[in-house]
Formats: structure tokens, C-alpha cells, sequence
């Protein structure tokens, strides 16, 4: 478990973060999540003790963040760093070495290391032939050399191929399954939204809020129902919920979207409305992140 105790930090006259606490339960995938310049890469080099000088506490299975913990976090950066020059097992066996593993233990990762970013058949090849998505891939794999039990990656799908980014959703998976925790710092919601199950929401250096994404949905994100149809206005939905409109459709928000969607339904047959489409509308993670800071994401 990784306990974050009130912590702040300025850099000079810059507070990037301000008194953030947040507890990490093991065997979890948790999100970061924030616009450019929320905290999200100073709050992971807190924890990677990259950045050491910083009020509050962190803690990492009881014992304060330190060169000991250090061993058992395994740190993703945002920017990949590897040998262009030599092949993917030696990338590995580089940062194997680095992690202190001796001969026989490197052979044994990097063969394991190899199977779950599933480059195994181009562990020979050096790096500068590689795609970006297996680039990112190795880089991932080189920080799970020495086994750690918490692995923290920041933004790693940035850039990368639709394949590259599902065997990044699958080794997440896996990594879970094998009882390791996992925190992930994305600017993408529907990524979040997929793998994680706890989230926090950061901006402008302060925590928002944090939870179990299936609960703040719950909690802040109201369902609604799509429609395109015919000579339809906002002023005729207003009676089935809150209206929005976007170009020629509309949303109606409400708790009770079964029944509004009958009511919808009647109303355009007793009126000789067409419908053109009508659906049912999850609600999702980037609602919630609207409706606590008022901005979107990707603004
Ligand atoms: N080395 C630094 N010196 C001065 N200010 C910094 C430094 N690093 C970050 N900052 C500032 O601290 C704040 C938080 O930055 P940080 O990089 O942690 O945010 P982020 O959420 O990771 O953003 P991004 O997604 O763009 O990486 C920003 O205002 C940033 O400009």
C-alpha cells in the first residue's frame, strides 16, 4: 500500500502540488489523471524519489519513501529511454544490471520480460529498427526487470500504434493478475476509465477528488439519452429531463432513463415525430472530470 501524506510542492515561486493525500491499495490499477501541468509527473518523481525536497509524507508498505523502497518501484517515464545502438535483451540485461540482478536472474527476466511486452521474436533486433509502440513496450519492459510490486507509468500510450497500445492493456492486466500494483498517469480518460479501478483527479497542482471510478460515476455522472429526430426541439424534451443540444441531436439528462426514453418514445408517435436514432448513454469518467472542474480534459 502507498500512503501519500499532505504533500506540497513548489518549485520556486511555482506550487506545483498542495497538501495531496491519497492511499494506494495494493494489487490495483490506479489513475492519475489532470490536464498539462496538474502535478501528475511531480507527484510520481515524489514517489520515485526523484524529487526528494517536498513537505508531507510518503509512504510505501509502511516504511517511509526511500533508496530501499526504491527497489520495489518500478518507474515508466514519459519520455523513452533506451539504447538506439543496441538489441532489445540488451536494453534488458542493461537495466537488469542496473537493478543489481546477476547473470543467471538476467537471463531468467529477460526472457520473461520478453514474452509479456511480447517481443520475443525481435529480442535480437536493436532498438533503432523498432516502432514507436515497441519502443514503448521495451521501455515498460526494462522498468519490470527487477519484479517490482509497484509500477508507475506516466502516460505510456502517447504516440503508439492501436496494437502496441492493446498489448500495454493486456500486460496491465497481467501485471494485476500476478498481484502487483499498477499507477497510471494518462491524459486519456477512456483509458483510465478501462483499466483502472480506483482514480484520482488532479488539477492546477490540487486534488479534486478520488475514489473507485464504478462509484464516482455513481456519484457524479448523470446518464442520458440520445436523440436525433425530426423537427424536435429542446423546449419539447425540457419535460423528460435536462436538455443539451449538440448540432442537430440532443441529450436529455436524467436518473430515470428507462422511463424517460418510453416517454420520449410516445411523445414522437402521438406527434408523427421521426425518430432518426435514440439511445442509452453511459455516462463517463470525462463527465465526471466536467462536472467537478467545469473543463474538459483536453482543453
Ligand atoms: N523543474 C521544474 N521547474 C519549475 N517548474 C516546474 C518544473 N517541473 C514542473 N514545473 C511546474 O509544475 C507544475 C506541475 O508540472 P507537472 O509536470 O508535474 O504536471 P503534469 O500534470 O505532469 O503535466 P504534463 O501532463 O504536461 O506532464 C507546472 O506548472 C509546471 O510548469
Amino acid at each position: 500500500m502507498l500512503i501519500i501524506n499532505n504533500v506540497t510542492k513548489h518549485y520556486e515561486k511555482t506550487e506545483a502540488l498542495k497538501d495531496i493525500s491519497m492511499t494506494i491499495p495494493g494489487r490495483i490499477c490506479y489513475g492519475l489523471v489532470g490536464p498539462n501541468g496538474a502535478g501528475k509527473s511531480t507527484l510520481i518523481k515524489m514517489i520515485t524519489s526523484i524529487i526528494r525536497d517536498y513537505e508531507g509524507k510518503i509512504e510505501f508498505n509502511e516504511q517511509q519513501i526511500s533508496d530501499k523502497t526504491k527497489q520495489k518501484l518500478g518507474y515508466v517515464p514519459q519520455d523513452i529511454v533506451l539504447e538506439e545502438n543496441i538489441t532489445a535483451s540488451g536494453n534488458l540485461y542493461l537495466f537488469g544490471r542496473i537493478y543489481g540482478l546477476n547473470e543467471s536472474k538476467l537471463a531468467e527476466r529477460t526472457k520473461e520480460v520478453l514474452t509479456l511486452i511480447g517481443l520475443s521474436e525481435r529480442s535480437k533486433d536493436k532498438v533503432s529498427t523498432f516502432s514507436g509502440g515497441m519502443k514503448r513496450r521495451l521501455n515498460i519492459g526494462s522498468a519490470l526487470m527487477h519484479n517490482p510490486e509497484l509500477i508507475i507509468m506516466d502516460e505510456p500510450t502517447v504516440g503508439i500504434d492501436p496494437q502496441s497500445r492493446q498489448y500495454i492493456f493486456q500486460m496491465i492486466e497481467e501485471l494485476k493478475t500476478a498481484g502487483k500494483t499498477v499507477i497510471y498517469a494518462s491524459h486519456y480518460m477512456e483509458e483510465v476509465e478501462r483499466l483502472c479501478d480506483n482514480v484520482a483527479f488532479l488539477d492546477r497542482g490540487k486534488m479534486v477528488e478520488n475514489g473507485v471510478v464504478s462509484e464516482l460515476l455513481q456519484q457524479y455522472a448523470t446518464p442520458s439519452i440520445y436523440i436525433k429526430a425530426d423537427r424536435i426541439s429542446t423546449e419539447q424534451l425540457e419535460a423528460y429531463g435536462e436538455v443539451s443540444q449538440e448540432k442537430n441531436a440532443f441529450f436529455i439528462y436524467t436518473e430515470e432513463v428507462l422511463s424517460a426514453m418510453e416517454n420520449v418514445i410516445s411523445y414522437c408517435r402521438e406527434n408523427d415525430i421521426d425518430i432518426e436514432r435514440l439511445e442509452l448513454v453511459r455516462p463517463r469518467l470525462e463527465d465526471v472530470f466536467f462536472r467537478l472542474t467545469g473543463s474538459n480534459l483536453r482543453d
